[in-house]
């Protein structure tokens, strides 16, 4: 049930990781006492996908931060789902605002990215959101929704996708929406693919979760978790992982 259920924490370090670095984040979450309460699933850069599945707790899973639509060829520079199921991790981050903002991806080509990872197997956590201009022109809804159909129209598999509501305003700003901001939204959204797809899916929300805030945005009804940034790489990502005990 929606505001009671295990919380899903995804942890996303972004370009942002070396050898010793990973080792600290695996310690604090091998010391850590982590709430049976909460799937786990951290997210290095892709270099970094095998050595850290090799030392993680075996509770926690591990994502890719991207991936291509197709499954192999002449692609510089990508990588395939296939790949990344093939060095053990099982989930991909797909549309982060980071990928459709620097790298110009689209709302089609997330789709096909979405459609193409699930048919070959691995989970995903779709990222959707707002920039601060739409959502002071009042655009929210009509372009969240946009990019949720984009999404949606592409699975397959509902059990095997995780939305994350992340405004662009709130990412790596300290400006954390407030939890009745996060939890208008995610309610919107669940209506919104209930009547799209018929369909009840798990809606994270990322954009400054902190060890402080994390709490208090846990006990709306519709926030089923989180995606960490900045956070995930510090001790206060297992008061994160705790906030629904
Ligand atoms: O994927 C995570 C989000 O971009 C949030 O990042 P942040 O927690 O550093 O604001």
């Amino acid at each position: 049930m929606p505001g009671t259920g295990k919380l899903f924490v995804g942890g996303n370090w972004k370009m942002n990781c070396s050898k010793k670095q990973a080792e600290e984040v695996i310690g604090f979450l091998k010391s850590g006492k982590l709430s049976d309460n909460a799937e786990i699933v951290v997210s290095p850069p892709a270099p970094y996908l095998e050595y850290v599945k090799a030392r993680l707790p075996a509770n926690v899973g591990i994502a890719a931060q991207n991936c291509y639509k197709e499954e192999k060829g002449a692609f510089t520079g990508e990588i395939s789902p296939a790949m990344i199921k093939d060095v053990g991790a099982e989930w991909v981050i797909l549309g982060h605002s980071e990928r459709r903002a620097i790298f110009h991806e689209d709302d089609a080509l997330i789709g096909q990215k979405v459609k193409h990872a699930l048919s070959a197997g691995l989970k995903v956590i779709a990222c959707i959101g707002e920039t601060l201009q739409e959502r002071e022109a009042n655009k929210t809804e009509e372009v969240v929704f946009r990019q949720m159909k984009a999404i949606g129209d592409n699975i397959s598999d509902w059990d095997k996708v995780v939305v994350a509501y992340e405004p662009v305003w709130a990412i790596g700003t300290g400006k954390t929406a407030t939890p009745e901001q996060a939890q208008e939204v995610h309610v919107k959204l669940r209506a919104f693919i209930k009547s799209n797809f018929q369909k009840d899916v798990r809606i994270i929300y990322g954009g400054s979760v902190t060890g402080k805030n994390a709490k208090e945005l846990a006990s709306q009804r519709d926030v089923d978790g989180f995606l960490v940034g900045g956070a995930s790489l510090k001790q206060e990502f297992v008061d994160i992982i705790n906030a629904r005990q």
